[in-house]
Parts: structure tokens; sequence; C-alpha cells
């Protein structure tokens, strides 16, 4: 697998605002100068534009709030990034401002050396695919139409499904463990099937860059470890995939890289088990931490307590 991560992970400290007016992060339009720098505004010089998702001082705010502050984020291709936070701390924004359905005010997202908030809409649809949160399952059609919809933005305008679309869209189907559903009106499924599903959907797009946004949580714990193990096959064949998670311990056992984020910038970024260690995970959280090498595999195990001591009456 390939690794063109930082070796050591990247802090960022010190206090910052966490309101500020929207106008105040108006930074100069994107540019063309290479390489992001991290969050602490030092140059990492790891993060390759050329392979691979990176993402450049990207900032979007709403109603006079910042709510992604200059994220600076690098995913490697052939690799599974975490995209890890509190709930509110900015991953569902920064999702959907890299696949550009709520472009951001300021930076860039280059992925493979493309800038792809200036790709056009339907060559970004046939580079990535965005899993997102509880997405809307409300159409009066099948699983399996539901996932050929995947399709479209490789078919001609105006064509229909081809046999091979049709074969695309069973593969993707089986791959996400949701074969058995194909023929079920796709308004009728559980949460869980639901979230298979939207997966077979990405599949069928087959991105280069796949962006999920909470991908298991709906999922019973043998559907968690299929999907991440999907997700591992799919970065072994080269694919590039970010996933907001907050399972941390799914992120540990799963993920290469995590990006840490919180009020809406990125506070570390690493290698997993660099990241995932007590003095950088209890004060992004605000709980206590303890980290123990798991049994068979060596990967970090969490376990967490309360921050403050509950007094006893
Ligand atoms: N359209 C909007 N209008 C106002 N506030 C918004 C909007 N979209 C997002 N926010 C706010 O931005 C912040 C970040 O939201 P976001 O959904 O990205 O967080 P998250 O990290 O994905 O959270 P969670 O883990 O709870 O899913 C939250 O405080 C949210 O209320």
């Amino acid at each position: 697998m390939t690794d063109r991560s930082p070796s050591s992970p990247s802090i960022a400290r010190g206090p910052r605002p966490t309101d500020r007016a929207r106008s105040d992060a108006r930074r100069p339009s994107r540019g063309t100068e290479p390489g992001p720098s991290s969050s602490s505004g030092e140059p990492d010089p790891s993060v390759r534009r050329d392979a691979g998702l990176a993402a450049e001082r990207v900032s979007w705010g709403i109603d006079g709030r910042l709510i992604l502050d200059g994220v600076e984020l690098a995913a490697p291709a052939g690799a599974v990034t975490g995209l890890l936070g509190p709930n509110g701390s900015g991953k569902s924004t920064l999702l959907r401002a890299i696949a550009g359905i709520r472009p951001p005010d300021d930076g860039v997202v280059v992925f493979d050396g493309d800038d792809l908030l200036r790709t056009g809409r339907r060559a970004r649809a046939r580079t990535l695919a965005l899993v997102e949160q509880d997405a809307s399952t409300d159409l009066p059609i099948t699983v399996h139409d539901a996932v050929l919809l995947g399709r479209i933005p490789h078919r001609a305008l105006l064509a229909g499904n081809s046999d091979a679309d049709r074969e695309t869209a069973d593969r993707a189907l089986a791959r996400a463990g949701a074969a058995d559903l194909a023929d079920r009106q796709i308004a009728t499924l559980s949460g869980g099937e639901r979230q298979r599903v939207h997966l077979a959907r990405a599949l069928a797009q087959t991105p280069r860059l796949l962006l999920l946004d909470e991908p298991t949580n709906h999922l019973d714990i043998a559907a968690q470890l299929h999907t991440m193990e999907v997700l591992r096959t799919l970065a072994a064949d080269g694919v590039t995939v970010l996933a907001a998670l907050h399972d941390l311990n799914l992120a540990a056992a799963t993920c290469d890289h995590v990006v840490l984020i919180a009020e809406g910038r990125v506070v570390a970024a690493g290698p997993t088990e660099q990241v995932l260690v007590p003095e950088i995970i209890e004060p992004a959280y605000g709980v206590g931490c303890d980290v123990l090498p798991h049994p068979r595999t060596g990967r970090p195990v969490l376990t967490f307590s309360p921050a403050a001591t509950i007094p006893v009456a």
C-alpha cells in the first residue's frame, strides 16, 4: 500500500477564534502555488498534489459564522483516510465542500493534480462519489434502479442503461453486501440496508475518489467490518478513500491515516497510531482516553472515561 503521508502527526496548537465573521475568512482566491501548508502554517513537504486528494485553505461560512477555517487536508491515493472530530466540528461540511456540493468560499481542492472545484459537474461525477449521511431514499424505485443511477455520469446524454451498466450495478450491489436487496423498493429498507445501498450506488459510479460521511453509523458490527473491508479493498486498487467516522476504534482498526478536526480546523493529522493517542484525543473530545495495543493485531484500542470526576452526593 502506498504511503505518502507524513511519518509523524502534524498537530496544530494555540488559541483560535471560533465565531469569526465570514468576511474575515476571505483570503486570496484560489492560488496556483504548489502544495498546501499545514493548519499550523508550516509547509507540509510530504503532501503531493499529483496523487490523491489535497484540500488547501478550505473555508466556508454561513450567517457570519466560519464553519471551515482554512482546512488543510491530504488523503493519499491507495489508502483509507479517516476524517475524525466531535459533533459539529465540520466533517460533513468539509466532505460536501470537497465534493463541490457546497463549494467553499475560499481554498483549493486538488485531486490527482486537477483542481476539482473547477472541473465540470459531469466530469467531477465521473471522478468522485460522495455517500452522504442519512441520504434520502424516498424515490419510488427499486434498489437495482437506484444503484444504476450511479452510472449516469458515465453514459452518453439521453442514452439508456447498457448491459455493462447493469453488470457494474450488480457487482456494486454484491460488493456492498446488498445483492439480496436488488428487487426491493428502496423506500422500504431499514437504515442499515439503505446504508449498504448508498455504498453500492457510489461503487457503481466507479469513482477514483470516494468520500463517505459516517458510512457505518446504522450498521451492525459485521456489516461495519464488511464496509471497512470494502473500503480497504478499494484503496488497495488505487482508490483514494476519505471517510468521516465517529467510531475511533473502527478508525484505529482500519484507517491508514486520520485527520482530526475541531471547530472547522485540522488539529492533528498523520498515521493512525500517531494521532489516536491520549494527548491528542483527550483535549479534542473532552474525555479521558487510554490506548492499549490490540492483543492480536497490535493496532490501537481506545477506551474512554468522563473527563471530570462526577462528585458523589
Ligand atoms: N446550512 C447551515 N446553516 C447553518 N449552520 C450550518 C449549516 N451547515 C452546517 N452548519 C453548522 O456547521 C457546523 C458543522 O456542521 P457539520 O454537519 O459539518 O458537522 P459534523 O462534524 O459533520 O457533525 P456531526 O458529527 O454531528 O455529524 C455545525 O455547527 C452545524 O450546525
